[in-house]
């Protein structure tokens, strides 16, 4: 195996090219450096090592430098982006190095530059970009203030120019915007020790500590945007995040190399603006990813939109939903109104326009390939109509207000390119005919070169006599004449031999080459003026950036509510009321993705928690339907505060600040917590952050640990939900002794799901009803689950036994969760009661002391 490190300090033993080679490789040591050669692009030393592995290519030896074999890898030229998908998807970034100068003139090695450098997070290419996702480059700037935990946050789509900035003040706001982000790439300060329980993000980058500083952050975004202050975007009050926004912008700049005139602007984030959920809320409720790994989830399941840059924002605002009940309603009349129009034509309109969102990103980057620009013409083209199709329609003008049309941009597009250009301007042919003169020009220049060779070749067969003879061209030899062999008696002393077959000769003459130099140099003209035709055109057309990416938000907008309004007709949603006070009441709810997953029907179940009745207790055996419950209540939420309907026949809600899970049991393995811990955690995040505004879902807490400890914890833990912070809690447990403690506090309520039993099996009812459940149907569950059957008798036997034994302990046990509960109502104990009524005024010193005595030895004589 060769020796693999990549030489650092001394060039100058090496050979000319692998000079060069180190020179720009020491410019880039954290990347891979894909290196031109010819038709390949060449990775060397530890590079060639890693890419060989990472991409399964052979690893092989290229001659010697500095005496040693030098380790190489390579990639296709023409197949590179397959590689490069990969290798960004594993969170590798790439500087792609070309040749710049001419290997003709060049004396040595031909010149090379690293032209871009691709990292995970600010691609922009089409094929290396996932369609349904956004691809976010975030930046986290940790911060001690006094003991506690403050960090600033940016992200950055590139392919759209969303800039967005956060701070939060603790690590689980941290980890919870994290997982809502998803970034594709990390940048934190190199003085910080990122914990990966913050954010696993494999491409994580170290950037110096002083690009995070907030005066020169400060400075560059107000170069990027050209202002003076940043007081207009209303993020002066976030410092910490504007840091982390000036070092992510700078990364951005290093590594695309061009302007970046689509960040026009920076907006904040407000925590108090969207319905918070944890990082553990967005994974359990499987919002747009699911926990098994398979593909189902809410947006899997309501997904009806019909452009990629619909299905992003759905995606968006699944997880963040809003608490402006202005702009929820404006959404609830948008979707009312789009219920009532032609949704299949409306689909197909939206359809053309397509992912305009990324189109304009290439634009901007000056990175657009000839088909982004026909599909800005098609945008162009569909848009009219879609305008004219929300014309009247007064619930939409707010987005119909920001369709541009720009008719003049559509038909400088419309004349200027062919209907379906090849994939690269590199070859030329994008450009109509008729759309320049010049340019038309110079390809009849070059296109007359057939007639022309038609013509020599008629005459000089004429001339010669040799009818075999014809014109062929190659590419060392150019233009020839070519004839047998057998004719070379008739060849005529003007022409010059250039090549020998095996059956014939070829020759040139004077009048060829001339016509030869004409042609090629009109067909380098013509090349040369339609790159820069088509350069024009990209710069026309990011003229109107602004106007056009308004346009991309408006319809990517309409998409989404035009998803909502076809999700709401087929699946019956209803349009919810949003009330005042907090609380939740929904009538015959039913859980969206469950519901399209059943091939029976979904049994509904109606929710009511309000400021009275606060908290439900829900019972009932396992598989009964207790999560799906809870879950569908969250879930529904959380669509109404997107500006969804929902899956209920009527639905009232109130304001919800913030969503709360503990739900599923899971090791978080990474961070070395076990299944209870975990549990734990979450149950804490919850107790100190749940207000009366705060949806709380609990599913069987405790159960990770003894029963006592178990029932103790959720007794206590359903205690202070109910009455520290009032929350809007569905709490199910196995633990019945709560449904006769917890449940008979003012705010609880018994309800349970039904289940009955048939010759020793089970029927689940999946319906809510008020009350308790009364048995828990454990081992008949565990039989449907095919436990072996002796195993499942000895259970019923223990079974038998336990309750048995229980019953006789009843009374002790009963007086025991009275007591605790008695302890809970009233924490008067009978000394203090005795306390309260003694006459102090009256009472020697004496006898005050036999009081105490006397108290003390009860105290002793009771415990
Ligand atoms: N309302 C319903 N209508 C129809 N089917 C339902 C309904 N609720 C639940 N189910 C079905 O029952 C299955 C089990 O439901 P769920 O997981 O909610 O039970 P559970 O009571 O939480 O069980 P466990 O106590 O074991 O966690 C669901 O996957 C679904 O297929």
């Amino acid at each position: 195996m060769p020796q693999a490190t990549t030489p650092s300090t001394d060039f100058s033993a090496h050979t000319p090219m692998m000079q060069q080679y180190l020179r720009i490789k020491a410019e880039h040591a954290d990347t891979l450096l894909f290196y031109r050669m010819g038709d390949f692009y060449e990775l060397f030393y530890q590079d060639a090592q890693k890419a060989a592995e990472l991409l399964d290519i052979s690893l092989t030896q290229r001659g010697a430098s500095n005496g040693k074999p030098i380790p190489m890898a390579g990639v296709p030229y023409h197949a590179a982006e397959n590689y490069l998908a990969r290798l960004l998807q594993l969170g590798e970034s790439v500087a792609i190095c070309e040749q710049v100068g001419d290997p003709a003139t060049s004396k040595g090695p031909v010149e090379r530059k690293v032209v871009r450098v691709l990292t995970p997070g600010t691609v922009t290419d089409e094929a290396l970009l996932n369609e349904g996702s956004e691809n976010l480059l975030v930046a986290v700037a940790p911060q001690e203030r006094e003991d506690q935990h403050h960090f600033g946050i940016a992200s950055l789509d590139l392919a759209s120019g969303r800039f967005s900035v956060s701070e939060v003040t603790s690590e689980a706001a941290l980890q919870a915007e994290l997982q809502r982000l998803q970034p594709a790439e990390l940048l934190y300060p190199d003085t910080v020790q990122w914990q990966t329980t913050w954010h696993p993000c494999e491409a994580r980058r170290a950037r110096p500590d002083w690009e995070f500083a907030s005066d020169s952050a400060h400075a560059l975004l107000c170069r990027q945007f050209a202002v003076q202050h940043l007081d207009g975007f209303g993020v002066s009050h976030l410092p910490v995040a504007l840091g982390a926004a000036g070092a992510l912008l700078n990364y951005v700049k290093l590594t695309q190399r061009a302007a970046l005139p689509h960040i026009q602007a920076i907006h904040a984030e407000q925590s108090n603006d969207a319905v918070q959920m944890d990082a553990a809320t967005q994974r359990n409720l499987e919002l747009v990813t699911s926990l098994s790994g398979g593909t189902t989830s809410l947006f899997t399941t309501i997904n009806r939109t019909a452009t990629a840059m619909g299905a992003r924002l759905l995606r968006r605002w699944l997880q963040r939903p809003i608490r402006s009940n202005t702009e929820i309603a404006g959404r609830y009349d948008a979707v009312a109104t789009l219920q009532d129009q032609d949704l299949d034509t409306l689909r197909q309109q939206l359809r053309a326009i397509g992912d305009l969102e990324r189109v304009l990103s290439r634009i901007a980057l000056r990175s657009a390939r000839p088909r982004d620009l026909t599909r800005l013409r098609s945008a162009l083209q569909a848009l009219p109509e879609l305008r004219q199709q929300l014309n009247d329609l007064s619930a939409l003008m707010p987005w119909h207000a920001q369709l541009a049309e720009l008719p003049e941009l559509r038909s400088t597009l419309e004349a200027a390119l062919v209907e379906s250009p090849p994939l690269l301007i590199r070859d030329g042919g994008v450009l109509a005919d008729g759309f320049d003169e010049e340019l038309d020009e110079q390809r009849a220049l070059a296109a007359g070169a057939t007639d022309f060779l038609k013509r020599i070749e008629t005459r000089e067969r004429e001339r010669t006599g040799i009818q075999t003879l014809k014109v062929g061209y190659n590419k060392v030899h150019g233009y020839y004449l070519e004839a047998s062999r057998a004719a070379a008696a008739h060849i005529p002393a003007d022409y010059q031999r250039r090549q020998t077959l095996k059956n014939a000769e070829r020759y040139i003459i004077p009048e060829l080459k001339t016509y030869e130099d004409k042609v090629l140099q009109a067909q380098s003209r013509a090349l040369a003026r339609e790159k820069w035709l088509y350069d024009a055109l990209l710069n026309e057309a990011a003229e109107q950036l602004s106007s056009l990416q308004s346009t991309a938000r408006a319809v990517a907008e309409l998409d989404v509510l035009h998803s909502f309004a076809k999700q709401a007709l087929t699946h019956n949603y209803c349009r919810p009321s949003l009330a005042a006070e907090p609380g939740i009441a929904l009538q015959a709810a039913r859980h969206p993705v469950i519901e399209a997953q059943l091939e029976e029907p979904f049994i509904a179940n109606d929710v009511r928690l309000d400021a009275q009745d606060h908290m439900l207790l829900i019972t009932g055996p396992n598989m009964g339907g207790k999560s799906t419950y809870m879950r569908q209540t969250a879930l529904i939420a959380i669509l109404a505060y997107c500006g969804s309907y929902v899956p209920a026949a009527a639905a009232q809600l109130g304001p919800i600040d913030r969503i709360f899970t503990r739900i599923g049991a899971s090791d978080d393995l990474a961070s070395g917590r076990s299944t209870f811990m975990v549990e734990m955690t979450e149950a804490a995040t919850i107790l100190h952050n749940a207000t009366p505004q705060s949806l709380v879902l609990m599913d069987e807490i405790g159960r990770g640990t003894s029963t006592y400890d178990g029932l103790a914890l959720a007794w206590a833990c359903a205690e202070a939900l109910l009455q520290q912070n009032r929350a809007l809690t569905l709490f199910a447990t196995h633990y019945f002794e709560l449904t006769q403690s917890i449940a008979q506090l003012p705010g609880c309520r018994n309800v349970h799901v039904e289940a009955t039993e048939h010759d020793d099996h089970i029927v689940f009812e999946h319906r809510v009803s008020d009350g308790a459940a009364n048995r828990s149907f454990g081992v008949q569950v565990a039989q449907l689950a095919g436990l072996p059957r002796p195993v499942l008798q000895r259970a019923k036997q223990v079974l038998l036994e336990l309750e048995k034994s229980h019953t006789q302990e009843q009374p002790q046990q009963q007086k025991l969760s009275l007591e605790r509960q008695s302890e809970v109502a009233s924490p008067t104990h009978p000394l203090i009661q005795e306390l309260e009524q003694l006459e102090v005024n009256g009472m020697t010193p004496i006898e005050a002391l036999q009081w105490l005595a006397r108290w003390q030895q009860q105290l002793k004589s009771s415990s």
